[in-house]
């Protein structure tokens, strides 16, 4: 049956600009609504809108001008075609995005400037780029060619405007959420289906261009390089003071020659060369990553829980055969100096790596072309010596072993110290609520696959340090305090704090496994019942259960675990607090890096997301 006299029938192929950007995308007409005057369209991955006339393009025009045009003019081209695997990717596919979006900036530019555009678009592998009016062209000309080069820029100019209009995104689109479609096609797509468009967004923010800065930019870059050392030195200093305080004067610092202890690098160097062995043993799942921008997906070995389990028993062992391991609370400072030396050294070697990388191994923040800062951040996203990942490895296997390792120690010095038969419940719950955290982080090792830090981030000194120094030597400060500050606890006290424990990590697991098995398999049946909202990439957004409530539960339940662990040590001193402060500015921090992140990425769907969920990590709160 024809519809109504309208400019484009049912079943026709047409280009359909996605909401609130302006990449246009093959989509399929299913019909018109005379009165919202919107005709429904589907994409090739079975999302549901519905578009205004003006947001869809006749197929014919995208094709001759992006073949004609684009295939032959730019040198830049002829470079990129080469380069980036990336590229080849989307080579085979007909019509991509990115063409599309070529072809629509030719058809509105004026022709000296259509060329510029024209070799921007191609110079950055064919991102997806706006589509400008003539009129905006001529304001913004100037503007725009001191930014020639940088995306990442324009793509974030247009969202701040997205934003700023949200009228632009409300009222010109419909989306349709599954559970209220009743028959509608599932709007998700399976992993492998997310590749070839995930591979088109990580082209809009090619490696070699930068996000704006972080972390105070490259003069944040140099303070944060003398600051976290600096602090960790000054806490573990603090820790075995009689009257520790966050605010404290700095202690007078010790002479030199107390820092070092060859001793304790070879402990360390031992302690790292036995999880890299664990790490390789061929036990455990090989899971795979999340797609790259090549479209690769890495594999890593998950073998995290017998990782712990073989160290636990190697501790157990030592103990059982005389080793003394209060030597961990007698040398703190010596290892942590250990640990820095090695920290360092590994992050010249990441720095040194990363020059050798293709581009488009690198990160989108952390290539600034400022050394101090690139190092400081990391360049490269996914270092690895042959399948040996060196970000997953550390991130997951010394520092955070070895924080369960120095915990234990710290028990047995409380002991020793305390003239104790066993240790006191402070030190049975700080362990036991720590141990928890750490083995259900090993178990559920797959899940790190699909955070921030490995799916974002480069690896340099930040989450070197982070990972080997920052968490062994900061997060064991409650057990290392209560080794020589005794805090009596009454059993209702106990039995509070193991109540308020086991709500945060109730919260922490659900929300973690929720998203993580989302994004692993967004049709797995146990989460039909979860609304959506579709993005252009061809991912989803959660928007009920966990993520419903706000818009980072994991962050929620992780933070009241964190008063969990602190309550054990009571309220005469500040610093066995320091965690939950730390904390409290990591994960605000954290989670204004994700929400930027996540509006590059998803656009107007994030702004709906937003929209729909206010809060960001405290219902009614914050
Ligand atoms: N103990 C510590 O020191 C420490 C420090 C930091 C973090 N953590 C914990 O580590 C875990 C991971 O944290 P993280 O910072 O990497 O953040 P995360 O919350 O695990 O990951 C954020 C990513 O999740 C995806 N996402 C966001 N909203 C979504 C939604 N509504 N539906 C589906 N996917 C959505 C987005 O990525 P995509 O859309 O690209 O998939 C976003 O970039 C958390 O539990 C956190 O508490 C612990
Ligand atoms: C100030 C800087 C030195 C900040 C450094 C940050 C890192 C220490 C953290 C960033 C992401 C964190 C993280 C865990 C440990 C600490 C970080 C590496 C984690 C491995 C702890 C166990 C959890 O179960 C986890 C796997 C969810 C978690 C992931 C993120």
């Amino acid at each position: 049956m024809k519809m109504p006299s309208v400019k484009y029938q049912r079943g026709e192929m047409v280009m359909g600009r996605w909401p609130g950007s302006s990449l246009y995308y093959e989509v399929k007409v299913l019909g018109y609504d005379t009165k919202s005057q919107l005709y429904t369209v589907i994409y090739k991955d079975g999302t549901e809108l519905e578009l205004k006339e003006q947001d869809i393009r006749n197929i014919a025009g995208f094709q001759t001008r992006s073949r004609s045009r684009s295939r032959s003019r730019s040198p830049g081209r002829r470079r990129s075609r080469s380069r980036s695997p990336a590229r080849t990717t989307r080579r085979s596919s007909s019509r991509t995005a990115a063409a599309v979006a070529a072809a629509a900036i030719m058809e509105s530019a004026p022709s000296s400037r259509r060329d510029a555009k024209l070799k921007d678009t191609l110079e950055v592998r064919l991102s997806p780029l706006q589509q400008t009016s003539a009129a905006e062209n001529n304001s913004n000309n100037k503007h725009e060619k001191k930014e020639e080069n940088n995306t990442a820029n324009k793509v974030n100019e247009f969202e701040s405007k997205v934003e700023a209009e949200p009228e632009l995104n409300q009222g010109r689109y419909n989306l349709r959420r599954r559970k209220e479609d009743g028959d509608a096609k599932p709007v998700e797509t399976k992993p492998e289906q997310l590749e070839e468009k995930d591979a088109k967004v990580a082209a809009a923010a090619p490696a070699n261009l930068s996000t704006p800065l972080d972390f105070g930019g490259k003069i944040g870059a140099y303070f944060w390089l003398l600051f976290l050392p600096a602090w960790v030195l000054f806490v573990v200093l603090q820790g075995d003071l009689e009257d520790p305080s966050l605010v404290n004067f700095p202690p007078p610092l010790p002479p030199l020659e107390e820092f070092w202890d060859a001793q304790a690098l070879g402990f360390v160097i031992l302690w790292v060369l036995l999880q890299a062995l664990l790490y390789i043993l061929p036990f455990g799942k090989l899971s795979e990553g999340m797609p790259l921008s090549s479209g690769e997906r890495l594999k890593y070995r998950t073998n995290g829980f017998f990782a712990i389990t073989v160290s636990a028993l190697a501790a157990a062992a030592a103990v059982y055969l005389g080793v003394d391991l209060t030597y961990i609370h007698s040398h703190f400072l010596q290892l942590a100096t250990a640990t820095f030396l090695i920290s360092v050294l590994l992050s010249a070697y990441l720095y040194v790596h990363s020059c050798y990388a293709e581009p488009a191994q690198l990160a989108l923040g952390g290539n600034s072309g400022n050394v101090v800062y690139d190092f400081f951040k990391g360049r490269e996203l996914n270092p690895r010596i042959k399948n040996f990942d060196l970000k997953f490895f550390c991130e997951m296997r010394p520092g955070l072993i070895g924080w369960c390792l120095i915990n234990f120690a710290m028990a047995l010095a409380e002991m020793k110290e305390q003239r104790l038969d066993a240790p006191s419940y402070s030190m049975i719950l700080v362990n036991l609520f720590q141990l928890l955290y750490v083995v259900d982080g090993l178990w559920n090792e797959e899940a790190i696959l699909t955070t921030m830090d490995l799916m974002h981030d480069g690896f340099g000194f930040m989450l070197a340090f982070g990972d080997l120094v920052w968490v062994p030597f900061t997060y064991t400060l409650q057990a290392y305090y209560l080794v020589s500050h005794p805090n009596p606890l009454s059993l209702p006290a106990v039995g509070a704090i193991i109540t308020l424990k086991l709500v945060g990590f109730y919260i922490f697991r659900k929300s973690n496994s929720e998203k993580n098995a989302f994004r692993r398999n967004p049709s797995d049946p146990k989460l039909s019942h979860l609304k959506t909202i579709p993005t252009a990439t061809g991912k989803s957004l959660l928007v009920s259960g966990w993520w419903g409530v706000v818009r980072h539960p994991n962050y929620l339940g992780d933070l009241i675990m964190a008063l969990a662990w602190s309550l054990p040590c009571g309220f005469s001193h500040l610093l066995p607090w320091y965690y939950m402060i730390y904390f409290i500015i990591l994960l605000v921090h954290r989670d204004s890096r994700d929400m930027s992140e996540c509006r590059r990425k998803y656009g107007s769907a994030w702004d709906e997301y937003c929209r729909t969920v206010r809060y960001r990590i405290i219902p009614r709160v914050y």
